[in-house]
């Protein structure tokens, strides 16, 4: 199967289980996966064809940095059933990470893989 991806996208969003982190912004990282068949625009070589990376990016975006969870894990969640919802993705990968959320850690964070039948309600 094949794949279109984002990687490395930086969002600020307030997350996190702790009364500070109700009051600050912090970084994630956003690494999605999404499963899509790139034959057709291949062949067409149309961007109406693709799956757009920049037009996921973009509501990706849009709503971390309206969000405002405590836990990765339901940000997480929900980023992935918008995904599949409003993009005609059948299946992703989703690595979310929180830079410099644990001293001595590089990051920490989750990685979720969720088909269409698989996500969760939202
Ligand atoms: N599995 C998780 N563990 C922790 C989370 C989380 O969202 N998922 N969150 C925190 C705190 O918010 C932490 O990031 C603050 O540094 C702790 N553990």
């Amino acid at each position: 199967m094949d794949h279109v991806f984002i990687e490395g996208l930086r969002i600020e969003a307030l997350i996190g289980i702790y009364d500070w982190e109700r009051r600050v912004r912090q970084p994630l990282v956003f690494d999605i996966e999404m499963a899509f068949d790139n034959r057709v625009p291949a062949a067409t070589d149309a961007i109406g064809d693709t799956l757009n990376y920049k037009a996921v990016s973009k509501r990706v975006i849009a709503f971390v940095q309206a969000s405002d969870f405590g836990l990765v894990e339901t940000l997480a969640e929900r980023v992935a059933g918008l995904i599949l919802d409003e993009f005609g993705v059948r299946r992703l990968r989703l690595k979310l990470s929180k830079p410099g959320a644990v001293r001595g850690a590089r990051a920490v964070g989750v990685v979720i893989e969720r088909s269409r039948d698989e996500a969760a309600d939202a």
